[in-house]
């Protein structure tokens, strides 16, 4: 048995941590950016570590390990045993591929955020874990996430008049506590992500971000009835005066 101290864990954190600098070094220099232009947003970092434990489970094909999502901050550092489980969508055919187990590698993910910042040069892929039926696995990802006063939108050295942002701003923070506090099960909706912020989603009506806005949207729908109700209540006061 493996017994995990807050030492190791701390001590593992400030590792991946400065790993995760060094990858956003190189991918600023990817995209033409100075080496440093993503460091500002670390600054008062909200990253965390999460450690799964997936128990074996005697009829796999009916359950999933995580179900499918996409990574909402701007990278993740996934370390993982040799069990293997993770399944990566791939984009062409909608096919899931299985992600081998590599010894002493980590897999990297591009988050949400990421592709917000990069307006789109850099993807966030769609994953999902099965459940082994024999054997439980662990996995310990790093979410490498901003500061909560971010703004996440399009960096501005990547657009222009031919190539405009692709995204809305949106507070981080906000966009956290919004999808930590939301009911989108019970209301049997997809719970918020950036890409209901994509400019192209957020013209069409009926399409996902009205789903998503329910909060907004019903907040403004009561705000409408209680002014309908105020001023059907001055009306009757009025035609009382009145008659
Ligand atoms: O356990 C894994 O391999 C991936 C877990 C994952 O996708 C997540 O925690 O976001
Ligand atoms: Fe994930």
């Amino acid at each position: 048995m493996v017994t995990l101290t807050r030492e190791a864990c701390e001590e593992y954190a400030q590792e991946v941590q400065k790993l995760s600098t060094k990858l956003m070094e190189l991918i600023a220099l990817s995209l033409g950016l100075p080496e440093n232009r993503f460091n500002g947003f670390f600054k008062d970092q909200t990253s965390s570590i999460r450690f799964n434990h997936y128990p074996s489970c005697p009829i796999p094909h009916l359950a999933l390990g995580v179900g499918q999502h996409k990574d909402i901050g701007v990278l993740t550092v996934l370390a993982q045993d040799d069990v293997g489980g993770l399944q990566v969508r791939r984009k062409i055919d909608g096919e899931w591929i299985s992600v081998k187990p590599t010894p002493d590698a980590y897999i990297v993910n591009v988050g949400q955020i990421m592709q917000v910042w990069s307006n789109d040069k850099y993807e966030s892929v769609e994953h999902r874990v099965m459940v082994n039926s024999e054997k439980e696995r662990f996995s310990i990802p790093f979410f490498l996430t901003p500061a909560h006063y971010t703004m996440v939108k399009p960096l501005e050295e990547l657009t222009d008049d031919q190539n405009p942002a692709k995204y809305r701003a949106c507070n981080w923070g906000k966009f956290f506590i919004t999808r930590k506090g939301s009911n989108f099960r019970k209301l049997n909706v997809e719970n918020i992500q950036f890409y209901h912020f994509r400019v192209s989603n957020m013209k069409k009506r009926g399409g996902v971000h009205r789903k998503i806005t329910h909060l907004t949207v019903s907040t403004s729908l009561s705000f409408l009835s209680l002014k309908i109700m105020v001023l059907y209540i001055i009306m009757k006061s009025l035609l009382a005066f009145i008659f």
